[in-house]
């Protein structure tokens, strides 16, 4: 598929891009899983003696996040056990200078690459690596590393263009992300396979369904989403109330294609049979989905006999995979539909995977350990491609020839 780092010749100079991508707080990078999951990549190589050089970006320019790298080399120290530096310049004569001063086994983290203008624009990667940002720093390496599948997506001169100029390979987050989330689509399961899918966005749940349909057994609804498939099935639930925008435009865009859906895939579609709510007494209420005869309050959760129904189907599963979570989780009075098939899905072996950077952030929030599940992805919008069939192009350059 693509030459990982058991193919690289040893002590060589290594160019890593990693997505260190965080959010910022009044300036302050917080630390996350990304930071952990790729410090095992740059330990390794730094252990097997070669000289790592780190790319990484943060936020868009004109963005509150759009900060320098440094405090991302102090965490990335932390992780990696190892002296991670730092030098405030993407290509020029500093960062030339950083990187040919360094030792075998050390390593040096760049400036934020979208501090460089020509990292931005999405381009195809032979313009990419024609740029004087790649033509000036590939000269000084033996090998490019790609370990940012959650960038992979953006065809960017740091994830597309010194795959062209360089023997490319693929760290090992890039591996491990790459297999487990196009393992839905390219895997054989013995079992039933089973998707659960929620969230807000309504696309990516028909996108989900029209890519993966012959693959899934079973659908299991929640979330924004899941409102807006009971609308189509002739609820008086997912509209929008006084100073909410969440179906209204959603149901335009999509009602035909969610009613063909129904039509086509019912059988493989089970909706909540139940909805939460906030009540009077600012307490967790729960009503019947058939019960629901006026569109006077917004649902926050699926209810309690969703998730006993949802809950055997994940535990006669050989594979589950999640994507969008079932209610506003960050509330625990609306974290029982997410974290009720979270933890169904840990206590089972079946194989699973976990995506969406929100979802998978429930796992930590409400104590579940990540070694319980298959994978859990640290990708966002690259796991929503991965499981819609669409390409990623920093996946692409890399399996070239
Ligand atoms: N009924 C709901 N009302 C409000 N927010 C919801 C509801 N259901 C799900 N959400 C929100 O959806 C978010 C996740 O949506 P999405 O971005 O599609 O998924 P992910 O980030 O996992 O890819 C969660 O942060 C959750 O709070
Ligand atoms: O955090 C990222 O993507 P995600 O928000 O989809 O997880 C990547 O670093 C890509 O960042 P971008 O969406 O600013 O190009």
């Amino acid at each position: 598929m693509f030459n990982t780092l058991d193919d690289l010749t040893p002590e060589q100079r290594v160019l890593v891009r990693l997505d260190l991508n965080s959010p910022v707080e009044d300036g302050e990078v917080q630390d996350n899983r990304r930071f952990d999951r790729h410090a095992e990549t740059v330990r390794e190589l730094a252990d097997a003696g070669h000289r790592v050089v780190l790319m990484a970006h943060q936020g868009r320019p004109g963005g509150d996040d759009f900060v320098s790298l440094e405090q991302h080399a102090d965490i990335l120290t932390d992780h990696v056990g190892r002296d991670v530096q730092f030098v405030a310049d993407t290509y020029g004569e500093v960062a030339i200078d950083a990187i040919e001063s360094l030792s075998a086994g050390e390593i040096l983290l760049l400036e934020n690459t979208r501090m460089c203008d020509e990292e931005l624009p999405e381009e195809d990667p032979e313009v990419k690596a024609d740029t004087e940002f790649v033509q000036t720093l590939a000269p000084h390496f033996d090998a490019y590393i790609n370990d940012a599948y959650s960038a992979a997506h953006r065809s960017h001169a740091s994830l597309v263009g010194f795959a062209l100029e360089l023997p490319a390979y693929a760290g090992r987050v890039m591996e491990t992300e790459y297999e487990a989330n196009s393992s839905i689509a390219t895997r054989e399961f013995d079992g039933q396979v089973t998707m659960v899918v929620g969230g807000t966005k309504a696309t990516d749940v028909i996108n989900v369904m029209n890519n993966l349909g012959d693959k899934v057994d079973q659908f299991l609804l929640g979330g924004i989403a899941g409102e807006l498939f009971l609308r189509a099935a002739g609820h008086e639930v997912g509209f929008d109330l006084d100073g909410m925008d969440f179906f209204d435009d959603q149901w335009e865009a999509n009602r035909e294609t969610i009613e063909a859906l129904l039509d086509e895939r019912g059988d493989q579609i089970k909706l909540a049979v139940d909805l939460a709510y906030e009540d009077d007494t600012d307490e967790r209420g729960e009503i019947a989905v058939a019960n629901i005869t006026t569109k006077d309050r917004a649902y926050l959760d699926v209810g309690t006999m969703t998730v006993d129904e949802y809950e055997p189907i994940i535990r006669d599963s050989e594979a589950v995979f999640v994507k969008g979570a079932l209610g506003l989780f960050e509330d625990e009075r609306f974290a029982t539909g997410t974290v009720g098939v979270l933890e169904a899905i840990s206590e089972t072996d079946c194989f699973s995977v976990v995506g969406g950077g929100d979802t998978s952030r429930a796992i930590e929030m409400y104590g579940m350990d990540e070694a319980d599940f298959g994978h859990v992805s640290i990708a966002g919008g690259a796991y929503i491609r991965a499981l819609t069939g669409a390409p990623l192009a920093g996946v692409e350059v890399l399996t070239q020839d």
